[in-house]
């Protein structure tokens, strides 16, 4: 059955609104694995409900965990003696935090772990993560793809020691790693050999919610290690989601309004803390108080030469600003993005110039001309970014259709009414 595309609403007046995000899909799939592993239960605090987290509580509960809702709260039961267990097909979606941080905890437990997702998970890296575990002693029947599907045979336990990878693809290859090593026996160093991580403030967060869980972390330049340990319980309260902040603040640079996002922590691993330099350099006027962060539009709306390495996952929002801007933008850094949901490099540059605009993909980026834009089909690859990316463009050019919107669902489900009521209420 097709779904009818959802009509981009065009804001008529400077938007002026607050609104609440739900939280991080980065935080809260971190904290179901520590909490899995962990030797006592865990409350997880305003989690993310979402395709991609409620695909990681599905996998953890399929290994014997249990997560089962406590109002808007999850609270997580580890199995008893930490014993998890297969037989147990896990379906990752299209979630690199599930395909990525999974494996390694689908080798602590016994039995055939078979592990397999969406078409295009399939494409994207794992290669890396794989052989890590393999190196570790974990058998995992590949079929040689090194690549999803594969099944995990794990034996209850992982002896641990040291991996050297190459995580220039993805920084949750290294996540996925450090996260389940306080239950290896001799805990775990990894190595990173290669052109640079993406996405350093990932890597952060991994061992910022690592050492909250009470592990032993020592974190160097590309080595990271983790020692063996029980992991404990209690509370781990969910930030909201700043990069699913981006087209909401974004929103504020189009129309010349202002946008406040309650709850913006001062002190944050969470790399759409960026946006805040970056909406600036925009021309934005950004100010962080006790009600959170606020973006105000002044009249200037300048493009911007950035290096988005670090923070990748904000590209499609701000390149769809970017062609918006008054002047043009060069965002580099971002190779790895065409590993993502999409190659998200050839999607925006084929859906923006769709619409008329001069988009150029460079060896590592894109570089946008603004050019008067025409309404049209946006189309979004299941990829929830594209879907924002769209409203944000839509914001100022009538008559954009996005193509499957619900695939948004991937981490912020309510996007399409937490966008109308932000216009609404301009
Ligand atoms: O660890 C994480 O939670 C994430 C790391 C990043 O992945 P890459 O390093 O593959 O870009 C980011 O893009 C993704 O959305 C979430
Ligand atoms: C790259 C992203 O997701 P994933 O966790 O699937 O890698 C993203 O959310 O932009």
């Amino acid at each position: 059955m097709s779904v009818p595309h959802w009509p981009a609403p065009v804001a008529h007046a400077p938007v002026d609104a607050t609104v609440a995000l739900p939280g991080s899909k980065s935080m809260t799939n971190r904290a179901l694995i520590l909490a899995a592993l962990a030797g006592e239960p865990v409350r997880v605090v305003r989690p993310l409900r979402s395709r991609d987290t409620e695909l990681m509580a599905g996998a953890l509960r399929a290994l014997g965990a249990g997560v089962r809702d406590e109002g808007a709260d999850w609270h997580v039961t580890p199995p008893a003696d930490g014993a998890l267990a297969g037989p147990a097909r896990i379906d990752v979606g299209l979630a690199g935090t599930v395909m990525r941080f999974l494996p390694p905890v689908a080798a602590l437990a016994t039995g055939a772990v078979a592990i397999d997702g969406d078409p295009r998970a399939r494409e994207r890296p794992m290669g890396p993560i794989i052989t890590a575990l393999r190196t570790l002693g974990v058998e995992i029947d590949d079929g040689g793809r090194a690549a999803l599907p594969f099944t995990v045979r794990g034996r209850g336990a992982v002896d641990g020691g040291a991996v050297t990878i190459d995580a220039s693809g993805s920084s949750q290859l290294v996540s996925g790693l450090l996260l389940s090593a306080p239950r290896f026996a001799k805990g775990l160093e990894v190595r990173h050999e290669g052109p640079p991580v993406p996405s350093a403030p990932h890597l952060e967060m991994t061992v910022r919610m690592l050492r909250e869980a009470g592990a032993e972390v020592e974190a160097g330049e590309d080595v990271w290690r983790v020692g063996p340990g029980a992991l404990r319980g209690g509370e781990r309260v969910i930030e909201p989601d700043l990069s699913n902040a981006a087209q909401f603040l974004g929103a504020a640079l189009v129309t010349g309004g202002r946008v406040t996002v309650p709850g913006w922590p001062g002190d944050t691993a969470q790399p759409g803390d960026a946006l805040r330099g970056l909406l600036a350099a925009m021309g934005a006027e950004v100010t962080l108080g006790a009600d959170g962060l606020t973006v105000r539009g002044t009249g200037a709306f300048r493009g911007i030469d950035a290096d988005l390495h670090e923070v990748g996952e904000l590209t499609p929002v701000l390149a769809a600003l970017a062609a918006l801007a008054e002047g043009p933008s060069r965002l580099t850094g971002i190779a790895h993005l065409r590993g993502h949901e999409t190659d998200r490099l050839a999607a925006l540059v084929t859906e923006l110039n769709g619409l008329g605009g001069d988009v150029r993909e460079l060896p590592d980026g894109l570089e946008i001309r603004p050019r008067p834009l025409r309404g049209g089909v946006f189309r979004t690859y299941d990829d929830h970014r594209m879907v924002m990316a769209a409203a944000a463009l839509g914001l100022a050019v009538p008559g954009v259709l996005v193509e499957n919107p619900a695939t948004v669902g991937k981490t912020m489900p309510g996007f399409t009414d937490l966008w109308t009521a932000m216009l609404g209420a301009a």
